[in-house]
């Protein structure tokens, strides 16, 4: 294959004839003087003299007497591509969940060695509970913060792990000191603000980073530990549920590029976190947020892949809570994968796909406990042409308002009054409001409409191929009809990709499992394929 004339531009996989990678013409073409160091088991390792760690993996086919590139530069040039920071990997609370899951995680990272991986984690698993009861017990009436259970088990959870991976306390002490020294203010005021609340959960990542950064650093791997508020994350000042401000991307791509390009190190990077743009305070990003600061990294330094790593074998056909047989989905679409986090598929955060759309990165849904699955791949699109349904998501304790103009019917304006009335109070039509809150809907819109609140519903939400909404309707109807359920609304978003019907939260578990059932698990649902697709290949559904 001629290769050097492709060189710049080049994508992955990509191949050429060993014997063309050997060859000087193609080096020098591009400046370039490979060091072929070891040749063993089908994988050739190329260094990158003078890059410093990494360098380009090749993979030989003995067979066809070609090399397998697996970096990739989008159009930079080879170059370039060999030792930059390659792809983002988040690990979630629960895969950092003890001193036995960080060594575990440290071997899968090492595990590819062609990566220059940066590092996302979140706090150790149930570390960000825990701060929020032990910050709402210290606002009731205790009058001893160090008696609050919660802050004991924070405490013993992260020394016990500094200490299981033969690190120093000292690297967590301050923190776990202003941790109390925080508690025992909210007691005085016996109040948590939201802007308290951020601060207060922060440091579960603050301390997770930590701890694993100097943990690489002890095994050899050199690593550096990031604040995200303070390398860029600059966010609006919405404590509890910050929204990422576009000055961030190039912010944060230009502090890890130019700290990796003077002294490489793998960069570990707290999730969740940000910096309000006007208050300069600590702020959250809702919860899940890691995720959303892996694909934010992703875009800002436009990296190859954006991977999040949860215990989990991928996005599944629906909340295995909810149903434990449920299939992971191989592949998903940007927008199929955000109308299932918007729609309430804890998976993954609501806004996360945003910056992996926009940047046009590939994310990867992996299990960090079982690595050599698959998992689900989102990508810009995917082929549809045996799609019907992807997931089945469920959206519990919603409250739904009936509304009827008092009016004419058709009266002119009637809608914009209404949708008026939500923005005026900041109320988003589609996510929960407190009661305080619909109770001020409410009074506005009986100013001029009939309004019935039903609350104690449940969305579920059929994603997948709306092109074919006859064939899933008429599938859906059938199950809940023999399960005796009545729907009590049905909307089919304008993004093609879901089917939303409302029940009541009661029956809401049966519904999913048995639309589970009828279109991932029957003969039925494999009959259906075939009728429509012309085979019987599941991998569609
Ligand atoms: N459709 C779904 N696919 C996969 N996991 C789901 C789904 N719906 C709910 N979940 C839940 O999401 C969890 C993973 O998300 P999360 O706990 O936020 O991961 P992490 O903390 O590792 O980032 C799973 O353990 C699972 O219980
Ligand atoms: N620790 C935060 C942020 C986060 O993303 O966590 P996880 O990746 O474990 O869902 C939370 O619990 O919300």
């Amino acid at each position: 294959m001629a290769a050097a004339t492709h060189l710049c531009g080049i994508k992955t996989p990509y191949c050429f004839s060993k014997k063309a990678l050997h060859s000087q013409s193609l080096c020098s073409q591009k400046r370039l003087n490979f060091d072929l160091l070891t040749e063993s088991c089908g994988t050739l390792r190329v260094s990158y003299p003078n890059k410093g760690r990494g360098g380009l993996r090749v993979v030989c086919d003995a067979r066809k007497n070609d090399v397998l590139v697996q970096s990739e530069a989008k159009c930079q040039g080879l170059e370039e591509s060999i030792n930059q920071l390659s792809c983002v990997m988040k690990f979630g609370g629960s895969s950092v969940a003890s001193a036995d899951r960080m060594k575990e995680i440290a071997e899968l990272i090492l595990s590819f060695p062609e990566e220059n991986p940066v590092i996302v984690l979140s706090a150790m698993g149930k570390t960000t509970n825990k701060l929020i009861v032990a910050g709402e017990k210290a606002a009731s009436c205790i009058s001893d913060v160090s008696e609050i259970d919660e802050l004991s088990f924070v405490k013993e959870l992260h020394y016990r792990t500094v200490d299981e991976l033969g690190l120093d306390k000292s690297l967590i002490t301050d923190h776990l000191e202003k941790l109390e020294r925080l508690l025992n203010g909210i007691a005085v005021l016996k109040d948590m603000t939201p802007r308290a609340r951020d601060y207060l959960v922060s440091f579960g990542e603050c301390m997770s980073t930590r701890i694993f950064a100097a943990y690489l650093n002890k095994i050899g791997v050199k690593a550096r530990q990031y604040d995200a508020f303070d390398i860029g994350f600059i966010t609006t000042d919405d404590f509890t549920n910050a929204d990422i401000l576009e000055a961030t991307y190039p912010a944060v791509a230009n502090k890890l590029h130019s700290d990796w390009n003077n002294d490489p190190a793998i960069p570990i990077v707290t999730g969740f976190l940000g910096k309000g743009c006007r208050t300069c305070a600590i702020t959250t990003l809702g919860r899940g947020g890691s995720d959303l600061t892996a694909t934010t990294i992703g875009k800002g330094l436009g990296l190859r892949e954006i991977q999040v790593w949860k215990d989990v074998d991928g996005v599944l056909t629906c909340d295995p809570n909810i149903y434990p047989g449920a299939e992971p989905v191989p592949y998903l679409t940007f927008d199929e994968a955000a109308e299932l986090a918007y729609f309430g598929a804890q998976v993954l955060h609501p806004q996360s796909m945003r910056p992996a759309r926009e940047g046009d990165i590939p994310v990867r849904v992996k299990n960090s406990y079982n690595p050599n699955a698959p998992g689900t791949l989102i990508t810009k699109s995917r082929d549809m042409s045996k799609a019907i349904l992807t997931s089945i998501v469920l959206k519990r304790n919603v409250t739904m308002l009936d509304i009827v103009s008092t009016r004419m019917l058709g009266q002119f304006g009637f809608l914009a009054k209404v949708f008026s009335t939500f923005e005026d109070l900041g109320i988003s039509v589609d996510v929960v409001a407190t009661s305080e809150e619909l109770d001020n809907v409410v009074e506005e819109l009986e100013k001029i409409a009939k309004v019935n609140l039903l609350q104690h519903r449940s969305i579920i939400s059929l994603i997948g191929n709306v092109q074919r909404s006859s064939l899933i309707l008429e599938k859906v109807f059938h199950v809940l009809r023999t399960n005796g359920v009545n729907v009590q609304m049905i909307s089919q978003g304008a993004s093609k990709v879901n089917i939303s019907l409302i029940v009541n939260d009661s029956e809401s578990e049966k519904c999913v499992r048995a639309l589970h059932s009828a279109f991932f698990e029957t003969d039925l649902a494999v009959a259906d394929l075939v009728n429509h697709n012309g085979n019987g290949n599941g991998n569609g559904i």
